[in-house]
Formats: C-alpha cells, structure tokens, sequence
C-alpha cells in the first residue's frame, strides 16, 4: 500500500461516524477490511467474558456474530503490538485473505485509537490441544482416519505458506494450540505472520526467538536462525503429539524424565515405537502409524539440513514411499526447564513393523543435503 493510500485511511480511520465505519468496514487498496470498534463490540456483546473463547500470548479472543450472521473470531492483541496504524497495516496486509483450506483466514482488522484487533473467520472444532486434551471433542472423533488428515492438512496448509504464498512465509510457531479443527475436523493453521507484529525485543515467548519451548529448532532457539525447516523441525513435534496425545511443551514421559522427542527415539532405537501411541486412539493401521513417526523424526533430526522440505513432508505422509530410516540422525533438542511441567499419561505396548511398498526409495533427496552448521547432540 502506498503512503498515500495509507495517509488517506489514517484520516479516514480518525472520524469514527462516517457511513463506511456504520457500515461495518473499510476496504482499502489492499483489500484489507477494516472493521469498526463499534461493530465489533456489538459482535461481540461488548467483549463480554461468555465469549471469550481464548487467551494466547497475542492477546484475547472472542467468539463474534456479525450483523449478517456470521461467525468470527476477533482476537484483541495485547499492549505490546500497539504499532502505529501504517505498520500495522503493512505487516497484516501479506496474510489478509490467504485463502486456503488450511490456513485460517484473516477476514480483517480494526484499527481505530490504541485498539489493535484482527478478525478470522470462525473455527468450530477450537484448537487441537483442547480436542486432545479431550475439553472440546469426543475423543472418539480423534480416530486414526481423522488424524492422520489432521497430519497430512497442516503439512499441506505449511507447505502453501512455504513454497506457494508471496512472499514465502516462515510460521514460527507451529504448535497444537495454533491448530484449529473445522467442524468436520480439518486442520487449519492459525496465527501465521504474527509474529512480525511484535517487535523482536517483546515477543511473548522470548527475547529474539519467536516460538514455544518443546516445539522449537535447536538452531533457531540457540543461534537464531530462522529458515523454513524450523517449522519443519515443530511439525516433526506436533506429529509426534497428534500420535501420541501428549503434549510435548507441558510434559515429561517414560518415567525417566525424558521430554516427549527424546523418548521417541529412544523406543526407536529399541524397536518399541508402538508404546508411543496414544491409548484412547482405537484401531489403527500399525504401519502406517508407524510411518508417520518416523516421517516425525525424519523432521526432527538436530542438523537443519537434513531434514524434509514442506513438500517432501506431504509426499511422504501421502505415498506408498519407503524411507530410508538407516539415514535417520539423533533428533536435536533445547530445553528451558523453567517452563516444563511434569505429568503423566499411560501408554500401551507392543512390536511394530516398516512400511514396504513397490514406489521405491524417494528418500535419498533427504539424505543428500548436509548441514554446515554445528550439530546439537540429543541428551
Ligand atoms: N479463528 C478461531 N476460531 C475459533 N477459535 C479460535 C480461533 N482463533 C483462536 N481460537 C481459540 O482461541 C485460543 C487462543 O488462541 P491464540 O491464537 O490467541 O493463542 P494460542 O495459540 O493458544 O497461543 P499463542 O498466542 O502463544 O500462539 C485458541 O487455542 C483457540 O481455542
């Protein structure tokens, strides 16, 4: 958006009765809708606490009906991303309607006075932490079919923000809180190119890292380094807690205090990858599960470089492929102790066995890469 497209919406956005602000938005030249203060808090009861349907370190949510009817979420950021309007803008105007079925969609903002508030559309199913955690879902709804969708759509919606959207966008915080379920359980990955809103010095999690501990790359937690496979490094993770049902952020597991990705590889190691699975998942198709694990570890690997693109990801999930898990590498993991509760959660046990097929072995684009940077050893 030029300055001047924006000097005129500044002006524009300072008179608080005119028709187009009555009217419920603003278009601008970058199709960004701006969405009156009025018309929100009417959505919303007055921000009332009954529809308050989240707090997360951006701000508050609140479920919203608009005047036609609609559902929204209409998420409040808090104190700290109070930019001023044209920086605001310009930083949401690259995520304002990316449409893609799994991605969710920003419908718009508001931006009048201090108040800084963007507005999705409405997601269903909530989160899938809470439908793990079994707050939100049937349980019975979480069955291998739904999973394994659930995998395969969030691998699909961050390979789009990787490779197909303009400019390529790296998420940063991949997690199960930032996956939303559509009434018909597709994921859809939430709260992209936020995290640019925040200057780097009072992002919520950290000082310069924008991510959540246990979900996050060793190399960018520790040296910074932002690139596309620190996403995949926090997919691997969330796959692991998808199979699981355990959360790797709040948990220890295995009774030897060991964080949820360091005892999947131990169980890797000793052949036991069966016991990872969640108890309350039902029937499942043993080696496709397994596949998937280890697709999860495969992303996980501490050397950057040797882990999957995006793409590759979702081909693996999809395709009879077979992986070459004698290239497999140690996973690499930073802890923060001071955010890690302990828990625990049963397990189940059993033998596992590979996936075999006749598509033969896609993977070595995997293992050709090498990483410069230094390799952090699992603990
Ligand atoms: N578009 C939406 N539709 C339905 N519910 C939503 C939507 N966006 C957020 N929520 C709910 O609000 C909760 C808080 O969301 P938010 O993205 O603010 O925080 P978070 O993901 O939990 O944490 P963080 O800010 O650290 O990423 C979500 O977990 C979800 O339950």
């Amino acid at each position: 958006m030029t300055c001047s497209c924006f000097r005129a919406l500044l002006s524009r956005t300072k008179h608080h009765h005119n028709s187009e602000q009555e009217a419920g938005w603003y278009p601008s030249n970058k199709n960004i809708k701006l969405f009156s203060y009025r018309k929100l808090r009417s959505a919303t009861n007055n921000f009332h606490p009954s529809n308050r349907i989240g707090r997360g370190g951006f701000g508050t949510v609140y479920k919203g009906i608009l005047g036609n009817g609609v559902a929204v979420a209409v998420k409040v950021l808090s104190t700290e991303s109070k930019q001023g309007i044209k920086e605001f803008l310009t930083e949401i105007d690259t995520i304002t309607n990316v449409r893609h079925p799994n991605l969710v969609e920003l419908l718009g903002c508001c931006v009048e006075e201090s108040s800084r508030i963007l507005v999705y559309e409405y997601v269903e199913n909530s989160s899938l932490d809470r439908a793990l955690l079994g707050m939100t879902v049937d349980t019975t709804n979480l069955n291998w079919k739904n999973r394994s969708a659930i995998c395969i759509g969030t691998a699909t919606g961050l390979a789009y923000l990787h490779e197909e959207l303009e400019p390529p966008t790296v998420h940063r915080d991949i997690k199960a809180s930032n996956i939303l379920l559509d009434s018909n359980f597709a994921p859809k990955i939430g709260d992209f190119g936020l995290a640019k809103l925040f200057p780097d010095n009072i992002t919520h999690i950290s000082t310069r890292v924008a991510g959540t501990n246990g979900y996050l790359a060793p190399e960018y937690a520790m040296k910074g380094q932002l690139t596309k496979k620190a996403d995949v490094y926090s997919f691997g993770v969330l796959l692991i807690e998808i199979i699981s049902g355990r959360s790797s952020s709040k948990t220890y597991w295995s009774g030897m205090g060991q964080p949820l990705l360091q005892w999947t590889w131990q169980l890797f190691k000793e052949g036991k990858l069966k016991e990872l699975v969640d108890p309350s998942l039902g029937e499942y198709p043993e080696e496709h599960v397994m596949k998937f694990i280890k697709v999860a570890l495969f992303c996980t690997q501490a050397a950057a470089g040797r882990r999957p693109s995006m793409p590759q990801v979702v081909e693996m999930l999809l395709r009879p492929i077979k992986l070459n898990e004698e290239e497999l590498t140690p996973p690499g993991y930073i802890d923060i102790p001071s955010k890690i509760n302990h828990g625990s959660r049963g397990t189940t046990s059993s033998n596992f066995q590979l996936k075999k097929s006749a598509a033969g072995d896609s993977t070595n684009l995997l293992m050709s890469t090498s990483d410069t940077s230094t390799e952090i050893s699992p603990r």
